[in-house]
Order: C-alpha cells, then structure tokens, then sequence
C-alpha cells in the first residue's frame, strides 16, 4: 500500500519533560536526517536506535534543538511503515518548531487518529484492536483499562474470528448441498448447520451479556445530582470528588450549568454531573441551566437524588420523585446536623425501596454510606475482567445483536423448512455482521469517523 509521509506531536501540548513528534511513511527517515545534526547519518544506523543530536534548519544553518531521535524502520514498527520519533524538550515553542521544520521538509499533518488508522490499514492490527487502543487512552480505572489492554491484545478479535470461522464452516455444509443435492440428505446438512448455529449464537449472546458492565467500565456511569437549589449538590460533588471543583455557597442558584467530573468510587467510575437547583426560575441564565438539568436527567444511568432534611418536603421535591420515576437512584437525605424537618415516613413511601442515605456533607458524614450503596448497585456479582472479554464499544454492541438477529431467522427458517440455501443467506448475513467489528467491508466513511475521534498524534 502507498501513503504519504505523515507528521504530528504526540505528547501532550504543555510544558513538559520531553515531547515526542512522530513521524511515519517513506520518507520519514530521509526527512528527519535532513535537519539532524549527530555523529552519524540516520539514513546509514541499524534499525530501533536511538541518536543524540540537534536539530538544524536546512536554510538558515541555525539549530533548533537539542534531541534524541529513535528510527525504526519498517515493518517492525506501529504503523508497519518508517518511523523516526524525534524526542525534544517538552515546551509549546520547542516542539512545535520541530514540527513545523519537519512539514517543511516534505511530511504532511497526520490527522486525528492517522498513525493507528495506518497500523489497521497496513494490517497491523485489526479495527476492534485500533479501537481498543482509543479506549486505552480514555480509561479511567484500572478495570477499565484492563479490558482495553485484552482488546488490544486481540482477545475479543480472537474469539469473533472463531465464531466466523464456524459460520463459514456452516455455509460451506450447504455450499456442498446446493452443488450435489443427491450426495447429501438435506435434513442431515440442517440439523448439522443448526447445531453449529445454535453454538455461535449462544457465545454471542454471552458476548452481549458482559457488555452492560463492559459499557459502564469504558464510559462510566452516567450519574446526576439533582435536587432544589441550595440543599448541597455541590458539595456532594465536591466529597466525592474530594476537590473542591464546583464553586460552593449559600445563594441558591450558585451553580448555573452543569459541571462534570470522573470519579472512582471504588472500582466504579462515574461520570458525575452537577446540575443547577431545579426549580421555577425567572433568571435567563438559571433557565437555561435547569433546562439543562432535565436534559441531564434523562441520559442518566444513575441519579443522587439531594434533600434537604432541615426543611419540610416541597412540591418541587415531590415533583423530582416524580421526574426520576424508573431511573436508578440513590436518595441522599443531607444536612442532618441541623434541626431534622423533613418527614421521613413520606421520604420512606417515596422513595419506593430506593437506598436512602443519611448526610451531612458539611461534616463529611454519609460519605462512606453512600460509595457502598454505589459499589452495590453496578456490582453486584463483581467484575472479573480476567477470564471474560469485555464487549463494551457501542459499535460492537450494535453489530453483535443485529448478528444474533440474523442467526435468529436462519434458526426460524429451519423451523419453518424453509430451503436450505434461504437459511445460508441469513447466516452468511450474520458473518458479514461480525467482519465488521473487527473491520472487515467496513466502509471508507466509518473508518474515517471511527479514527477522527482519536486524538492527534496517536
Ligand atoms: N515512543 C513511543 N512509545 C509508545 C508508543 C509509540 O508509538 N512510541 N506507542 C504507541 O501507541 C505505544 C506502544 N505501542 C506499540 C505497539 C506496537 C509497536 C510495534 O512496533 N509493533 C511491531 C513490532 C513489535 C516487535 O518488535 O515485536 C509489530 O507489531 O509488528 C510499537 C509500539 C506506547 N508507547
Ligand atoms: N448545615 C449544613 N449545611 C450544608 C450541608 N451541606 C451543604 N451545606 C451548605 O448548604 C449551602 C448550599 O450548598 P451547595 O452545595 O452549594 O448547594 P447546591 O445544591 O449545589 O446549590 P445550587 O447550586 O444553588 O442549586 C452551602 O452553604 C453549604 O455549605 C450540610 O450537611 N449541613
Ligand atoms: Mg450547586
């Protein structure tokens, strides 16, 4: 395959140790040994070395930099093509004037993505395994990543080729079949294709059974703290995250739009979302934040219902019950320090079995309480991520049960004996289904929306 040479920094921009601009392609090491200054040419060193130096503008003769510049050449490396990783002190200035010299030089800017998408394209890995180094990335436990690290490793890339490799053994039955009707019995090719159908669908449907907590570790749980302005939201938010990120006060209306944070609650990652106090409002900019809220409320997996157990039970109180009604929730009665108003008989009726957790998050109480009744929510059975491959990218998800739905008309029509090539055709539907999770026939448009959500550089 040909491709340009490409170029990006991939670090991130800041100030830092050392910054890395990477550089892959053809041209890659004839480039970088244009503006390199050492003791020997770059284009004459042994492979996967590293070379002291600086770094010169071929025009003006003056030097740039002070670097280490590793060359690896192909195929032996992360795109499978050249690669020269220039390593330079780690400032805004110093690495992008490497930059810029070395698109001088010929290279072109990678786009989002580019050198993985190139590792895929050059067959290096398969597109679940460049998905997983995304999600390597983006992982904000160590569970989380774990499940990265094994799709990267190829495990659930393995075991989609297994269950491929016996559909097709499946299809090729009837192939045999359609070619010598008179050489096989077709109710024999039937019951053997159905047994082999039933044996797939039965690993995809495990496969689907792992993803809800595979979903929960990669994208963490959606939760919103929702309550009346001024019962402690805020600082429910600030405990948990144990930063004092959102701005705290006693005005009501303190927080207009809503604030996001990760945290690990003991193992569970959470995406925690502070919203603004819901209630009527006047206020332009408090409209828009409780608007936003309701918004909030409705993509969340998780809700932390906040009270206030000083003041009585309010009509907007009752109507937050009312609002979160089927969701997954979690009611925290706060301020529990001051003088006890709220009616808890009526909390109790509310709540309708719901964990309801005494606080008092001025005083750090509860806290603990609270994490508990978390873990035991999401984790009930515990999430063992060594022995189970994890499904947990949406995309996958999609294609497993559309593939599960097509194995289920195949069985349907054997049911109803239908033809035997009529039952090949949903089956061989369902092998296209699960070539596309690991990038087979994946169209040039979804790669390009898969990789541009990478980050630059990577
Ligand atoms: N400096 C640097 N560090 C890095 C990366 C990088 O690109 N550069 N990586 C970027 O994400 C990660 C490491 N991932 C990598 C994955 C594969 C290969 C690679 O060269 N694979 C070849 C040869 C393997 C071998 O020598 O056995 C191959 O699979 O054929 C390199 C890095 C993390 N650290
Ligand atoms: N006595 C007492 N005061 C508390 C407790 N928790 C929070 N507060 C106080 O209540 C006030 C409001 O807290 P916030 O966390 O800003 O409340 P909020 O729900 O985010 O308020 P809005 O963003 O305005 O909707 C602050 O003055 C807090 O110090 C508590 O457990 N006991
Ligand atoms: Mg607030």
């Amino acid at each position: 395959m040909e491709f340009d040479t490409i170029a990006a920094i991939s670090t991130p921009v800041g100030e830092g140790a050392i910054a890395i601009v990477r550089i892959s392609g053809e041209d890659a090491i004839s480039i970088a040994d244009r503006i390199f200054c050492g003791k020997e040419s770059l284009t004459e060193v042994p492979t996967h070395t590293i070379h002291y130096g600086f770094l010169e503008d071929p025009k003006t003769k003056e030097r740039v930099e002070e670097v280490m510049v590793s060359v690896l050449r192909a195929p032996k490396t992360f795109t499978r093509e050249d690669v020269v990783e220039i390593n330079c002190h780690g400032g805004v200035v110093s690495v992008n004037r490497v930059l810029q010299l070395v698109l001088r030089e010929g290279a072109r800017l990678a786009e989002p993505g580019e050198f993985t998408k190139r590792a895929f394209l050059n067959g290096r890995i398969d597109l679940s395994q460049a998905e997983g180094v995304m999600d390597l990335i983006r992982a904000k436990t160590d569970k989380a990543m774990n499940v990265a690290l094994q799709q990267v490793e190829g495990r659930l890339s393995h075991r989609i080729r297994r269950l491929r490799q016996t559909l097709i053994e499946a299809i090729a039955s009837v192939e045999v079949n359609i070619d010598y009707p008179e050489y096989d019995a077709e109710s024999v090719t039937l019951a053997k294709l159905k047994e082999q159908v039933i044996d797939v669908r039965e690993e995809i449907v495990q496969l689907l059974r792992s993803a809800r907590e595979g979903k929960i570790l990669r994208e963490g749980i959606q939760t919103a703290i929702v309550g009346r302005p001024n019962v402690g939201k805020s600082s429910l938010m600030n405990s948990l995250v144990q930063e004092n990120k959102a701005i705290v006060t006693d005005i009501p209306g303190t927080t207009r739009d809503v604030l996001e944070e990760y945290v690990n609650i003991r193992g569970v990652p959470l995406r925690l979302v502070d919203t603004a106090g819901i209630r009527e409002t006047e206020d332009i900019v408090e409209k828009i934040g409780v608007e936003r809220s309701h918004q909030v409320l409705k993509e969340a997996d998780l809700v932390l219902l906040v009270l206030n157990s000083a003041e009585e039970l309010t009509k907007e109180d009752e109507a937050l019950f009312q609002a979160i009604e089927g969701l997954e929730a979690i009611i925290v009665l706060n301020k529990i320090d001051l003088d006890q108003k709220i009616e808890e008989k009526r909390i109790q009726e509310l709540a309708q079995g719901r964990p309801i957790i005494r606080a008092s998050l001025l005083k750090d109480e509860g806290i603990d309480e609270l994490e508990e009744a978390i873990s035991r929510i999401f984790f009930e059975q515990g999430v063992e991520t060594t022995e189970m491959s994890y499904v947990s990218n949406a995309r996958h998800i999609g294609l497993l049960e559309k593939a599960k739905e097509a194995i289920d008309e195949a069985l349907h029509s054997t049911e109803m004996e239908m033809p035997v090539d009529v039952v090949q055709i949903d089956v061989t539907r369902a092998w296209e289904l699960l070539g596309e999770i690991i990038g087979e026939n994946v169209h040039d448009g979804l790669l390009d929306q898969l990789f541009s959500q990478f980050c630059l550089g990577k």
